[in-house]
């Protein structure tokens, strides 16, 4: 039986990498699949991990039907066995319930890989849908870390090294390592953190600050 499977865990947490290495170990065993991402940070029709990989995949926009897509390539006298869906948090809940169509009346497996949860820890309306569809929901293994030292849990927006609550959902970026933001904060970037230090907006550079006593802590 064909399954809609979605792993999820935070930024960093591994997806991309795995996305491509479920990709990788079908086609080495002779199967077809067709590779789909949306606003990846290497560009527009790119599927790329942090661990350097990186592979051509077809752009999902909001207009994109995945349903209309695998039945025209069928019909055209195409195989496809699988489908491998990167940054699915970014698709729109009528997509993955075509994707679910896919898997259902075609029989094509479908692998999803997406955050849960933007800055705001809001669940994405793509990963909403996916957590309410899918056969299997899995969480990566690999646990990225808080500064703290716990598992990190949540997605954290900075502008210009400070976590901001409001904005735009959709921002592309990556996260920023302790290195670079010693040199130079980016006006977007990203970090994970555990539940507590989302809540109390404490980064590793404010938690750095408020131990140099520059900086009063978030209460009031
Ligand atoms: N220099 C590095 N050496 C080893 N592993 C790394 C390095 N940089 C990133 N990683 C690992 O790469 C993974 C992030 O890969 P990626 O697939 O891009 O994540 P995601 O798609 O979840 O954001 C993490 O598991 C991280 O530990
Ligand atoms: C939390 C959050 C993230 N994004 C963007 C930032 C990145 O471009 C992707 C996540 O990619 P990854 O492969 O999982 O690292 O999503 C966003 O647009 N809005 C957010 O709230």
């Amino acid at each position: 039986m064909a399954e809609l499977s979605f792993f999820t865990g935070t930024m960093d947490s591994g997806k991309s990498t795995l996305a491509l290495q479920t990709d990788h170990n079908r086609t080495a065993r002779g199967l077809h699949g067709r590779i789909f991402t949306s606003h990846d940070r290497a560009g527009e029709a790119r599927l790329s991990s942090r661990l350097g990989l990186e592979q051509a995949a077809i752009e999902v926009d909001d207009s994109f039907d995945f349903w209309r897509y695998v039945v025209t390539e069928l019909t055209a006298g195409a195989r496809i066995d699988y489908l491998v869906c990167d940054e699915a948090q970014f698709y729109t809940a009528s997509q993955v319930d075509q994707l679910a169509q896919v898997v259902d009346d075609l029989q094509l497996d479908v692998f999803a890989f997406g955050i849960l949860t933007d800055f705001r820890s809001r669940l994405f309306p793509g990963s909403a849908r996916l957590v309410e569809l899918a056969d299997r929901t899995h969480v990566l293994q690999v646990e990225s870390l808080c500064w703290c030292g716990r598992r990190a849990t949540h997605n954290a927006r900075t502008e210009d090294g400070v976590m901001v609550v409001e904005g735009e959902v959709i921002v592309v970026g990556d996260i920023t390592s302790e290195a670079e933001r010693a040199v130079h904060a980016p006006e977007v970037g990203y970090e994970v953190l555990c539940r507590m230090h989302h809540r109390r907006r404490m980064t590793a550079a404010r938690a750095h600050a408020v131990a140099l006593g520059v900086d009063p802590l978030p209460f009031g």
